[in-house]
C-alpha cells in the first residue's frame, strides 16, 4: 500500500513559558486528508500546538514543516501566503460582534482585491447554506444568534475559501448534545466535500469519537498517545485509557484548585 502523504509534521517542538514546558518535544504527523483530534487534559498544550503551528507563537526549538516545506523561518509576505490555505474555527467562535454574519464570514475575501461585497456576500450565503442555515441570517449580528448558530457561523467562516486546512478548536463546547451531533455531521460533510486536513481539538469525547481519523493525546506538552480512533478502546496506554474512560485515578493528577465543587 503507497504510504499516506504527510501534510503537516512537528518534530521536537518546545514552547517554554516562565521556565516550564508548554510544549515539551511534540512529535507529530497529520496525513493528507485526515481529520487529527487533539484530546487531552485543560493545559496540555492543544490550543498552543494549533497556535504554534500557524505562526501565532514562536517555539523554543523544534520543526514545523506542511507541505513538505519548513515554515517556521517564513518572512512576513510568505507567511501571509502560507496562512491562506488555513481556515480556523477558534474557540468560543471568535466572531466579530460589530459585523454582520456575511461580513464575518466573508472577512478574508473581502481583504482579497478584486472581491466586489456582492460576490462576498453571494459566497458567504452559500456557506451558510453548506452549514444549515438559511440565507435570512446573513444580516443579523452575532449576539442575535444562539450558541448553536454562532458555531455554525463560525464553521462556515472557517471554510470561506475552501481551505485545504482547517483548524476547527473546541467546535461543540458548550452545545447540548443533539446540536453537537448537528456540528458534527456538519463538520463530516463539509470536511469530505473538500478534501481538506484537519487538527481539531476538542474536550468532547463524542466529537472525538465521531470525526476523527485518528487521535493524538497530550498530557503536559507531549504526545503520550496517537492512532487510529478504533483503536482507542484497545488501547492500553494508562493516559489515553485514564482520560477516555474519565477515571479518577491513573497517572494525570489534576490539580485540586482547578476543580470546581
Ligand atoms: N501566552 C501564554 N503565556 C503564558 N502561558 C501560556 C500562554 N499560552 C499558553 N500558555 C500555557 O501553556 C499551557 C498550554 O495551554 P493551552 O491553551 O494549549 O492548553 P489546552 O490544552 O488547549 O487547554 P484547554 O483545554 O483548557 O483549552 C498552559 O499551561 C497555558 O497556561
Amino acid at each position: 500500500m503507497p504510504k499516506e502523504k504527510t501534510r503537516i509534521a512537528t518534530t521536537g517542538l518546545i514552547k517554554r513559558f516562565d521556565g516550564k514546558n508548554a510544549l515539551d518535544g511534540v512529535d507529530l504527523e497529520v496525513r493528507d486528508g485526515e481529520i487529527l483530534t487533539l484530546i487531552g487534559p485543560s493545559g496540555s498544550g492543544k490550543t498552543l500546538l494549533l497556535k504554534t503551528i500557524l505562526g501565532l507563537v514562536t517555539p523554543d526549538a523544534g520543526e514545523i514543516e506542511v507541505g513538505g516545506e519548513a515554515v517556521l523561518s517564513l518572512s512576513g509576505a510568505e507567511r501571509d501566503e502560507y496562512l491562506k490555505q488555513f481556515g480556523i474555527l477558534f474557540q468560543r467562535s471568535g466572531l466579530f460582534d460589530g459585523m454582520p454574519v456575511w461580513e464575518n464570514i466573508g472577512f478574508r475575501l473581502l481583504q482579497k482585491s478584486g472581491a466586489s461585497r456582492k460576490e462576498v456576500r453571494e459566497a458567504a450565503i452559500e456557506k451558510l447554506r453548506a452549514v444549515g442555515l438559511s440565507p435570512d441570517v446573513c444580516d443579523l449580528y452575532p449576539a442575535e444568534l444562539s450558541g448553536g448558530m454562532q458555531k455554525r457561523v463560525g464553521i462556515a467562516r472557517a471554510l470561506a475559501g475552501d481551505p485545504s486546512i482547517l483548524f476547527l478548536d473546541e467546535p461543540t463546547a458548550g452545545l447540548d448534545p443533539i446540536m453537537s451531533n448537528v456540528i458534527n455531521d456538519l463538520i463530516l460533510q463539509n470536511v469530505r466535500d473538500l478534501g481538506s486536513t484537519v487538527i481539531a481539538v476538542t474536550s468532547n469525547l463524542v466529537t472525538a469519537r465521531r470525526i476523527s481519523d485518528r487521535i493524538a493525546m497530550l498530557h503536559e506538552g507531549r504526545v503520550v498517545w496517537c492512532g487510529d480512533v478504533d483503536a482507542v478502546e484497545q488501547s492500553d496506554n494508562p493516559y489515553l485509557d485514564q482520560f477516555w474512560h474519565k477515571r479518577k485515578d491513573g497517572p494525570i493528577q489534576m490539580p485540586v484548585s482547578s476543580l470546581t465543587f
